[in-house]
């Protein structure tokens, strides 16, 4: 089997500092650009807690841990156990690794939310966007996703493969064999647009997002999510809500005249189907104080969302390009799954017309073969791929939590009041659940296994778990696959620009600029 992710990466611990914190916050997951370094409270005071030795003239574990994240962990665990002391990033930690990672996301007493807070104080940056459900442990964007994304996806898939489809055409188009392939050297640049287009469909309807300033406020949100330091001058993220107010306003407008008319006229409205219509028709449901909190709200969405799944869809390409022995695997499937679904329809069809029932328009035949909910659903192999790349790629210390009271392990340790602890990500991705081979990329390792990518759990981390888990995996998943599957569907061939920077491409952390381009070859 290929071993390309088992040596070592190098980064200097201060590019690491970056892009370090993202997938530990979520919600905020460009602060990449924002930390703070001011130290934040530290270690458990326990003293049964063995402190991870430094290697001479070394005052913090940050040079180890980036020349080679897993040899630094695999060293600790054997050396003290789960559950040891480090000098990182300039602060200090207590590292849980194993069966105790499951007592802290499940203990609402540990808080991701305030460990971040400590570490780069945004909470009032982000605060700043809205006016109502302020409330430090507020739970109105985890709600608002879970009753209104995850149960509506099927409705919004068909938006969502048009937008993909149509951007990666736009962005990428044709790249003939002939010419030897087109030369991508940012493909984040490809992927941002598509996936801004698609949740912009989603979040705000097809009228608001054809507006470019707002598919450039999805897009650039993250960053400016960074430049909080000015937000007593002009706060980046305030101009971003007014550029949504101002583009949601005539629409709105628009809508209330329809929604009259129809009432006058006795018709049934169709209420537009996209999350800030919802939001508007739960106005009060959710606390909210005017259009500018709903477009805060919608902000915080749009933080949360689209730079996470842009950035996993760039990597989940450069995982293609690295092992292209397995593209004619996932191009087999997604034809066979399209196949079954095209005849079990033609099924339905002919034994309504054998009882002279009519065929509505959902059976027509020309959406046979759509990249439905369904039909991404049953692609168990794509399923599997992308969860390998995340179970490989996912940064090996993340998810900091703070505690906000003494806490006792199962083990018997005890998390001081006030301390940090940080997740051993490699400790849950490389454990034994994983299966054989734990170090190598193995696409197929969860086929069969009830284990899609959705499912949280100690064994599977890059969407948190427990109450706080991603409520936006069920939406981030779909479009993944999806671009994963058109991905193959369209090009033959996804090359690495420079083969030599590949390791560490695969292995670069949420946020991280890619050091290599692609090539990409059409489908004749
Ligand atoms: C590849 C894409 C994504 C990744 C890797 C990701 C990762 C995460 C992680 C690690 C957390 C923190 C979990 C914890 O504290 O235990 C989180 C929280 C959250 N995510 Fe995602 N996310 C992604 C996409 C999305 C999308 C598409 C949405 C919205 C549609 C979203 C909305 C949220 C929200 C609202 C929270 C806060 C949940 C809470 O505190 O209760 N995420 N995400």
């Amino acid at each position: 089997m290929l071993t390309l992710l088992s040596g070592s990466t190098s980064m200097a611990p201060t590019d690491a500092l970056k892009v370090a914190i993202p997938l530990g916050l979520g919600l905020a997951s460009a602060a990449y650009l924002t930390i703070k370094l001011t130290a934040s409270s530290g270690f458990s005071t326990d003293k049964s807690i063995p402190m991870a030795s430094l290697r001479p003239g070394e005052t913090t574990h940050d040079k180890e841990y980036f020349e080679d994240q897993d040899a630094f962990l695999q060293r600790c665990e054997e050396e003290y156990g789960p559950v040891f002391n480090i000098h990182y990033m300039g602060t200090s930690y207590t590292v849980i690794s194993g069966a105790q990672i499951r007592e802290v996301f499940l203990n609402e007493d540990f808080s991701s939310s305030d460990a971040i807070e400590e570490l780069t104080g945004m909470r009032t940056f982000l605060m700043s966007m809205i006016k109502s459900n302020r409330e430090v442990d507020s739970r109105v964007i985890h709600e608002i996703v879970r009753d209104n994304i995850s149960p509506n996806l099927a409705l919004f898939t068909p938006r969502i493969v048009k937008e993909l489809e149509k951007n990666l055409e736009k962005e990428l188009g044709v790249c003939p064999a002939e010419e030897g392939g087109k030369l991508v050297e940012k493909p984040v640049l490809v992927l941002q647009e598509m996936v801004a287009n698609a949740m912009a469909n989603v979040f705000v309807g097809p009228e608001i997002a054809k507006s470019r300033k707002v598919i450039d406020t999805f897009i650039t949100v993250a960053g400016d999510f960074g430049k909080r330091t000015e937000i007593n001058v002009l706060n980046p993220l305030q101009v971003h809500v007014q550029v949504l107010v101002d583009a949601a306003t005539p629409v709105i407008l628009e809508r209330r005249r329809q929604e009259a008319e129809a009432i006058e006229q006795g018709i049934e409205y169709q209420r537009p189907d996209d999350i800030m219509q919802r939001f508007l028709d739960n106005f009060d449901k959710y606390n909210f104080v005017d259009l500018e909190d709903v477009c805060g709200h919608l902000l915080i969405l749009i933080l949360a969302s689209v730079h996470t799944t842009t950035d996993t869809s760039t990597n989940l390409l450069y995982y293609m390009a690295a092992y292209p022995q397995y593209m004619d695997k996932l191009l087999e499937e997604q034809q066979q799954v399209l196949d079954a679904i095209q005849q079990e329809r033609e099924l339905l069809r002919q034994d309504l017309l054998s009882k002279g029932e009519a065929i509505d328009a959902d059976l027509d035949p020309s959406h046979d073969r759509d990249l439905s909910a369904a039909a991404v659903k049953r692609m168990v192999h794509m399923d599997s791929f992308v969860r390998e790349v995340f179970r490989n790629r996912t940064e090996r210390l993340s998810l900091m939590h703070h505690a906000r009271k003494n806490i006792k392990l199962s083990s018997g340790i005890v998390i001081s009041k006030g301390s940090d602890v940080i997740i051993n990500m490699r400790s849950a991705h490389q454990g034994p659940d994983q299966g054989e081979d734990v170090t190598e990329f193995q696409p197929w390792r969860f086929v069969g296994k009830s284990k899609p990518a959705t499912k949280v759990g100690v064994d599977f981390l890059p969407f948190g778990m427990g109450r706080h888990a991603c409520p936006g995996r069920f939406l981030a998943m779909q479009e993944l696959k999806t671009i994963g599957v058109l991905m193959v569907s369209k090009y033959s061939k996804i090359e690495v620009q420079d083969p030599k920077k590949l390791k560490t491409v695969l292995r670069s952390r949420l946020g991280e600029p890619t050091a290599t381009g692609l090539i990409f070859t059409s489908r004749s």
